[in-house]
């Protein structure tokens, strides 16, 4: 028979009504490494995230009940034990091992909950350690690790990384010892077996989210131990993992006291809006501002005077350019086909709207072509470098999307204007932005747009609004930037002949 599509992995444990530990903790983990996870319930627990209010520990014999319900069916491929509650569920759970032991076994000793509450009887800590020899690792907290080592408990990482060490030369089990509990910058884990120590540096969050970080980390390995070749190489993945969960835990507001982790934060989220829909709100904003500006109505009603106007187009070029090279970048990132096709061809359009410009209106214009790029422009381009320089596709996508979008809905609006103004002066130009091919492009990028934050995770889907909005903020002040001297009938010289619609393939 072929091998099963993802890793089976069951988690025997408590529960949290509040979903930031237990159980519910480990299914998310194990949902988050892409394994299809099963649990086996030992004690109902009535907690939050300010800690544990009550327990009811069903029979035994309905425990073991569950346990032969999943191993007379299902091939389990890695497990995970949690909160025991009572030594005779832990020796319950023991003889079931005895029996049905699955290839990998990952032993989370707890006993206290970060609030202070018990989750494991004092007289059960020696059926656990019965069970130690029965699991490949065990993953206790500084306390933990002193019970289970029956010594004080360690006072530096040093000690304890020894302690871990005798705990493993006489169980044989080996130990991921975790360094949650102490002070400082970091947080270090390491992986502790009887002949060596591999250590696992962390920094710490400075965050309250951390309820449930053990039983996430030590469902992690489990779900992670099936495709990985050693419980070393499990291990720094799951840390890793669980790092960006703990950063992201505070976001999901769960809760007032300590929150859980965000056990998905790696994953895109599916059902969520469109990312345009998501962002049209500031696409209309910027919208209105622009057509608000004092060019944009000048150009809207054609007494827009030629000198303002080359200024800007002049502006434009000198933008362009620099435009062209994200667009590029974008080319260089995209993930298809076709979304490489369509970025490496607006960078081509841009170059060839930059020089239509120079031998067209600006050729016949008072605007010199060593004028510099303005103020405006410079920062406008220097964000796009930036993200160009350090975001990913998505962003890159995000980043140069107001200039296709917004520039086709003011193009779309001063068009119809521009119509109601008998003899236009600068309709063709205005022709170019409301009008196709220029708005199906925009259209275009609009799905790319969409395609790309389909895929990404909430933290680089908000970098991606971040880059958007930022992006209509300049392509807003772009706008604002030439001052209009009111009145003066406008005009393109005569002979400016700019063909821009054929070529044209951004904004
Ligand atoms: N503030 C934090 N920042 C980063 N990692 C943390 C933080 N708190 C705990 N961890 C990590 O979470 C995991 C659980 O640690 P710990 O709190 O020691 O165990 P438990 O949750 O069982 O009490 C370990 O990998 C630890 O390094
Ligand atoms: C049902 C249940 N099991 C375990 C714990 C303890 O979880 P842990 O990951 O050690 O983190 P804290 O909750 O102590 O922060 C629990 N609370 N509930």
């Amino acid at each position: 028979m072929s091998a099963p599509s993802r890793p089976r992995v069951l988690t025997v444990a408590g529960t949290d009504p509040t979903g930031g530990a237990g159980v519910q903790a480990d299914l998310k983990s194990f949902a988050a490494h892409g394994a299809y996870g099963m649990a086996v319930v030992t004690a109902l627990v009535a907690q939050n995230t300010h800690g544990v209010r009550s327990s009811v520990v069903p029979d035994v014999a309905f425990l073991r009940a569950q346990l032969d319900a999943v191993s007379d069916d299902v091939t389990v491929d890695a497990m995970k034990i949690g909160m025991l509650a009572t030594a005779d569920v832990a020796r319950t759970v023991r003889a079931w091992l005895a029996e049905h032991r699955p290839p990998h076994v990952v032993l989370d000793p707890v006993m206290v909950a970060t609030s202070g509450d018990r989750l494991l009887d004092a007289d059960a800590v020696a059926a656990v350690r019965d069970l130690l020899p029965l699991a490949d690792v065990v993953t206790p907290n500084l306390p933990e690790l002193a019970v289970l080592a029956d010594e004080p408990r360690a006072a530096t990482w040093q000690e304890a990384l020894a302690q871990a060490g005798r705990l493993a030369r006489t169980t044989g089990v080996a130990v991921l010892v975790k360094g949650g509990h102490l002070g400082g910058d970091a947080s270090p884990d390491a992986l502790v077996d009887a002949t060596s120590v591999v250590e696992l540096p962390g920094a710490r969050v400075a965050t309250t989210s951390t309820h449930g970080t053990g039983c996430s980390l030590s469902a992690a390995l489990a779900a992670l131990r099936p495709r990985r070749p050693d419980w070393a190489r499990a291990a720094r993945d799951a840390k890793r993992w669980l790092g960006g969960a703990i950063a992201a835990g505070a976001a999901l507001q769960v809760g007032s006291g300590h929150g859980p982790v965000d056990h998905l934060h790696h994953l895109p989220t599916l059902g969520l809006p469109s990312f345009t829909d998501d962002v049209a709100p500031a696409l209309a904003d910027a919208c209105r501002d622009s057509l608000a500006s004092p060019l944009v109505a000048a150009l809207a009603d054609g007494t827009l005077p030629f000198a303002p106007f080359a200024e800007q187009l002049h502006q434009d070029a000198l933008y362009l350019t620099a435009y062209s090279r994200v667009l590029a970048r974008a080319a260089q990132l995209a993930p298809t086909g076709e979304a490489q096709e369509f970025f490496a061809r607006g960078a081509h359009s841009c170059l060839a709207v930059e020089r239509g410009l120079h031998e067209s209106y600006l050729a016949r214009a008072a605007v010199r072509p060593s004028t510099p790029a303005s103020a405006v422009t410079t920062a406008y381009v220097d964000h796009l470098a930036a993200v160009s320089a350090h975001g990913s596709y998505a962003e890159v996508v995000a980043a140069v999307l107001p200039c296709y979008w917004l520039y086709a809905e003011v193009g779309t609006r001063l068009l119809a204007l521009a119509d109601a103004v008998p003899g236009h002066p600068y309709r063709d130009w205005v022709a170019t932005y409301g009008s196709a091919p220029f708005t199906d492009h925009a259209a275009h990028a609009c799905r790319l747009a969409d395609d790309a934050a389909s895929h990404v995770d909430p933290a680089t889907r908000a970098r991606m609004t971040a880059a958007f909005v930022t992006s209509c903020r300049h392509e807003v002040a772009f706008f604002g930037q030439v001052a209009v001297a009111a009145g003066g009938p406008g005009g393109a010289p005569a002979g400016a002949d700019v063909r821009e619609a054929d070529a044209l393939a951004v904004g």
